[in-house]
């Protein structure tokens, strides 16, 4: 006879396959509406086109949710007090009218995330439901009666025991099975202002600002169209290593983007030492940067010569300094910026060549033109004033002499780390997006005229339209020509008597309508084939969402979230506070981890960089990935002021060893750590280069202590943390995060004696704790 449990298991699988068969249903749907958009493409009219668009990219987004989401489609299982029951998933799943699965985003399934015994919230059963492909393999209930509250410690234990036990892949998998109370409430939080989540390592700040980000694309859906939430996170291993949550939480309209990623075109990985990272950061590079910009570009031509009216004029490199600085002023007086300066600067030229002529019966507007009108001018003009890019600007930091309003020290530690770079460095980045701004555009070329319209133009040649024309004459029957198009796009044939011309032009408009415009009025006109022609009065679009050939406009984003804030520099702030501008935002971090020498002191300070006023706080208590014994350990070198976390999983194991020959030991912890697990040895930067991964360990990583932060690995090797911490001004907290990256095993490495905080770590500098 089969026990209780595998009847509520049984009873399980009957809704599971319902809601999988249900799931057959809406894929099939979605490809039927994928296929009829190709379909409709075939008609090959504009409207048409775009139609297809649409229908297609819906089809494409709904198939990709429902692939992506069929694994553990449904999770949980809410009872209530009213005798009603719903399933909570990671879809919303009708029958129908019916409800067969709640979105894990729907206000209706909050309660699964929230009831607790002391406070049920009307639920008095709430069930994990554990499932293997599409076979529910285990169940785990929390009864919510009162007199078990303060039983519970955290919701679904067992679902979240199996959660952190589950072997760890290369990438970060969701947790909406397994939220926490105190994670949904920062989850939910509401979109407006500002939201801070701070919590120590491992407090799953990370997890819940990527489903916070998931949540707000499903509660707001209409204002969160087309990729308008931006996540920015500290590197793009991190992106990398966070990259398939998002998909998997159903969700593609994110940009996800490492700090180095943020400006297009350019994606750096490196860092700058502290050192140079704390000049770049600060505040007073817009000043550098403004200064640098104005300057006379390396390859500037040093003189300008020509001959006017038989005199030879000349600027030597003394005037032209002077006419430069005569064209900052004159811009600095109404806002130009410098790409948008040369027709500033041709005037200044022309000026100060006008000096040097000799002749008082010369006249200056006509020296003007002429002078102005000549190539040889315009070709030094552009020469000596060129558009001037980022990154071509912020190379000329390589040479001191460049660097205006920083002391001798500072300049020439800045010029150096520009001299020999492989490519820039992360903290570049916010410069070449200030100097973007800075420099500003060139202004738009002027537009080709249209062509005039010539009223019944008679031609033999064929010739693109500038509007739809109805043309009659030369062939059989009624000819509609589009703007652009050389040939007809479409014959109305005999079917249409040649004077007929009603007919022609409600014909006419039922074409021009399926191309998505509009026609107002009838005129005669341009004829591609030099008789009768007709043209609308107007034809104007619809409105639809007509394919566009110019360059997109960049949307603002709408909600903005940064992931290891409390690294912010001054000048990053900026950058982010110029995608940030019209948005809401979310700043998750964490002081103990700050590592910038110009971090924050306090969030209200990151705030006022970001020009934002914080709107709520939300702490998380509890670490998941750190076990006690290794968090406890790691909390030695915490800064003071800063509370430990309290960590929920359980294990763990130590290891401190003093060893003589370090890179053997490396090897050595590395040969034990079991081979389906992830491990990092981590190091400093400088070690790290030196240290390479065993050849037949594909799986170790060899990670840089500044490039540690936000990951994490089943085993991690700390190699020499005395080094780790005298490597930066903040290299104790450096240490603090290099120490709290394991989830199961951590192995310490030292030759030199320990930073004092770690001496006598439980069993010892030799010694192995468990
Ligand atoms: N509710 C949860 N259920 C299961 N696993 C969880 C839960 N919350 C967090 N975790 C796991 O704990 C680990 C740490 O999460 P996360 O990286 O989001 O923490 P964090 O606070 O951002 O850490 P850090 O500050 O060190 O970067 C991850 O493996 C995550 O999946």
């Amino acid at each position: 006879m089969p026990d209780v449990r595998e009847e509520e298991i049984a009873a399980e699988q009957r809704v599971v396959d319902r809601v999988y068969e249900r799931l057959d249903g809406m894929r099939a749907q979605a490809k039927a509406l994928a296929g009829e958009g190709h379909r409709r493409a075939a008609t090959s009219s504009v409207s048409g086109l775009v139609e297809r668009d649409a229908m297609v990219h819906r089809a494409a987004a709904q198939l990709r949710a429902l692939d992506a989401e069929a694994e553990g489609l449904v999770f949980g299982r809410l009872d209530f007090d009213d005798g009603e029951t719903y399933r909570v998933g990671r879809l919303g799943v009708r029958d129908g009218v019916e409800p067969l699965l709640i979105d894990w985003r729907a206000p209706a399934a909050e309660p699964f995330y929230r009831a607790t015994p002391g406070e049920p919230l009307g639920v008095v059963r709430r069930r994990v439901i554990i499932c293997r492909g599409q076979r529910v393999v285990d169940l785990d209930d929390d009864v919510l009666s009162p007199d078990r509250a303060g039983d519970l410690r955290v919701l679904g234990e067992g679902a979240l025991l199996a959660a952190l036990r589950r072997s760890r892949g290369p990438h970060m998998r969701d947790i909406v099975t397994t939220i926490q109370r105190e994670q949904d409430a920062a989850i939910r939080a509401p979109a407006r202002g500002v939201t801070v989540i701070t919590g120590g390592p491992g407090t799953g700040k990370t997890q819940v600002a990527l489903h916070r980000a998931a949540y707000l694309l499903y509660t707001d859906r209409s204002r969160f169209t087309g990729g308008r939430i931006l996540v920015v996170g500290p590197s793009t291993v991190f992106t990398s290593y966070i990259g398939r949550v998002l998909p998997a939480l159903g969700e593609d309209s994110v940009h996800l983007r490492a700090l180095g990623e943020l400006v297009d075109g350019v994606t750096a990985t490196r860092r700058d030492r502290a050192e140079v990272a704390r000049i770049k950061g600060a505040d007073r590079m817009c000043e550098v940067l403004t200064e640098l910009m104005w300057q006379t570009p390396p390859a500037a031509p040093a003189r300008l010569r020509l001959v006017y009216a038989g005199q030879v004029l000349t600027l030597d490199a003394a005037d032209l300094s002077a006419a430069r600085r005569r064209v900052r002023a004159r811009c600095a007086a109404d806002g130009t910026p410098p790409n948008a300066a040369r027709t500033a600067a041709a005037t200044v030229l022309l000026d100060a060549l006008w000096t040097r002529v000799d002749g008082p019966h010369l006249d200056r507007r006509l020296f003007a033109e002429d002078v102005g009108d000549r190539g040889e001018f315009h070709r030094f003009l552009r020469a000596w004033w060129p558009v001037l890019t980022p990154e071509r600007v912020l190379s000329w930091l390589a040479d001191p002499g460049r660097v205006v309003g920083l002391p001798a020290g500072d300049a020439g530690t800045l010029a150096g780390s520009y001299r020999g770079r492989a490519g820039w460095s992360v903290d570049d980045v916010p410069l070449l997006d200030e100097l973007a701004e800075l420099l500003g555009d060139p202004p738009a070329a002027p537009r080709a005229p249209e062509p005039e319209w010539q009223l019944r133009e008679l031609t033999t040649g064929t010739r693109r339209v500038t509007t739809f024309v109805l043309s009659c004459g030369l062939r059989d029957g009624w000819e509609l020509y589009a703007p652009g198009h050389p040939t007809p796009i479409a014959v109305a044939g005999p079917g249409i008597d040649n004077d007929a011309i009603g007919a022609a032009q409600r014909w006419a408009e039922a074409v021009i309508l399926r191309e998505g415009h509009r026609v107002v009025g009838w005129t005669d006109g341009y004829d591609p084939h030099g008789e009768e022609g007709y043209v609308p009065v107007l034809a104007e679009p619809l409105p639809v969402d007509e394919p566009d050939d110019e360059a997109p406009v960049e949307e603002p984003y709408l909600h903005v979230v940064v992931d290891e804030a409390q690294d912010l520099s001054p000048m990053e702030c900026r950058m982010i506070a110029r995608r940030a501008e019209y948005a809401s935002m979310t700043i998750v971090g964490d002081p103990g981890q700050a590592t910038h020498p110009l971090a924050a002191a306090s969030w209200p300070d990151l705030l006022t960089r970001l020009g934002k006023r914080e709107t709520r706080t939300l702490e998380l208590h509890t670490g998941y990935r750190v076990p006690g014994v290794l968090a406890d350990y790691a909390a030695r070198v915490l800064a003071p002021g800063v509370a430990p976390t309290r960590s929920y999983r359980p294990g763990g194991t130590l290891a401190v060893r003093r060893v003589d020959d370090l890179a053997g030991a490396v090897r050595e912890a590395v040969r034990q750590a079991p081979r389906d697990s992830t491990v990092a040895v981590v190091a400093t930067d400088d070690t790290a280069d030196a240290l390479t991964p065993p050849v037949d360990r594909p799986d170790v990583a060899v990670v840089p202590a500044s490039l540690v932060k936000g990951l994490e690995y089943d085993h991690v090797i700390v190699v020499e943390p005395a080094d780790i911490v005298a490597a930066e001004p903040r290299g104790r907290n450096r240490l603090y995060v290099a120490l709290t990256r394991a989830v199961a095993g951590l192995t310490v490495l030292h030759r030199q004696p320990l930073p004092a905080e770690l001496r006598d770590a439980g069993g010892g500098t030799d010694g192995r704790t468990a």
